[in-house]
């Protein structure tokens, strides 16, 4: 089944915010993103610092409103924090509790919206054995490196069995071989659980390490500037996938593209003003 066949579960539609930033005056962050993720796509979202990628998985996410548009998770309209999605932060550390031990941090979410004790007990377990921590439920966080909270961060959007995963910038503050080895361990979950992942980052090669599909973003005011299909084999290695030939072109398109977005705002939305200006 191709992509366009699959149910679509999130529907972004001109999606548009809008910051009051003071005394009468607002700053236009994202202008009209408009785009579908699919059942079991994983796309990655990246562009220029600043082009409003945080802004839009707020959005998203229902942790912010959005000024004009719609989010639409499953046919519903997200207006608050949806019951569906699940987001993994940059900041582990922030997002554990120190004081819970890490079985009762990831049960947290499921004990909240009042999954029945013996299901949480069995989706606890096996999200953490999903994550290589099974041995690990009786620890608290701060016993932990910082790669091992980040995969309690994510085994507990694992558990909550979301319809859409949003990650945002996850393993920007983990060390290069630790980022290696949680880019194959999203990879594995998306697998094994056929998840359907909006992955934020600034990495041009994690963007292609990982997904299916690179939405790149323009700078701000932000539209979606292109949507690039990641036709690489789905078995992925750091060594083997990362020297291809395939893999390098790939790298160098989203690369060109986002060079081409921090440099010409408006080119997308407004081809013509854009010619004029700089003609
Ligand atoms: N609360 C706010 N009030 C006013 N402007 C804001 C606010 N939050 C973000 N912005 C502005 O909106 C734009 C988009 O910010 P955002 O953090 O979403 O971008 P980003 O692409 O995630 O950035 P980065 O890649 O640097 O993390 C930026 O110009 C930022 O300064």
């Amino acid at each position: 089944m191709t992509r366009a066949q699959k149910p679509v579960r999130l529907k972004v539609d001109q999606v548009q915010k809008i910051y009051q930033t003071g005394a009468g005056t607002e700053f236009e962050a994202v202008r009209s993103l408009t785009f579908d993720l699919h059942d079991g796509e994983f796309a990655c979202l990246v562009g220029p610092s600043g082009s409003g990628k945080t802004t839009l998985l707020k959005c998203i996410a229902g942790l912010m409103r959005t000024t004009s548009g719609e989010v639409v998770l499953d046919g519903q309209s997200v207006n608050g924090p949806a019951k569906g999605m699940a987001v993994v932060f940059q900041e582990y550390g922030r997002s554990l509790f120190p004081w819970m031990t890490v079985e009762a941090n990831v049960d947290l979410p499921l004990k909240t919206s009042g999954v029945p004790k013996m299901e949480r007990a069995e989706r606890v377990r096996d999200a953490l054995e999903s994550v290589g921590l099974d041995k690990a439920g009786a620890k608290y966080p701060w016993q932990l490196s910082g790669g091992m909270q980040q995969r309690v961060a994510i085994a507990r959007a694992v558990a909550s069995q979301p319809s859409v995963l949003l990650m945002d910038e996850p393993f920007a503050a983990v060390d290069a071989q630790t980022r290696a080895d949680l880019e194959d361990l999203v990879r594995r979950i998306w697998r094994k659980h056929n998840m359907t992942i909006l992955f934020v980052t600034h990495d041009i090669d994690e963007s292609v390490y990982l997904a299916e599909r690179v939405l790149v973003l323009s700078s701000s005011p932000t539209v979606i500037q292109n949507d690039i299909e990641i036709d690489l084999p789905q078995e992925r290695d750091q060594l083997v996938t990362r020297s291809a030939a395939r893999f390098a072109e790939l790298r160098a398109e989203v690369y060109e593209r986002v060079q081409f977005a921090k440099t010409n705002i408006h080119a997308v939305v407004e081809p013509a003003r854009f010619t004029e200006a700089h003609a």
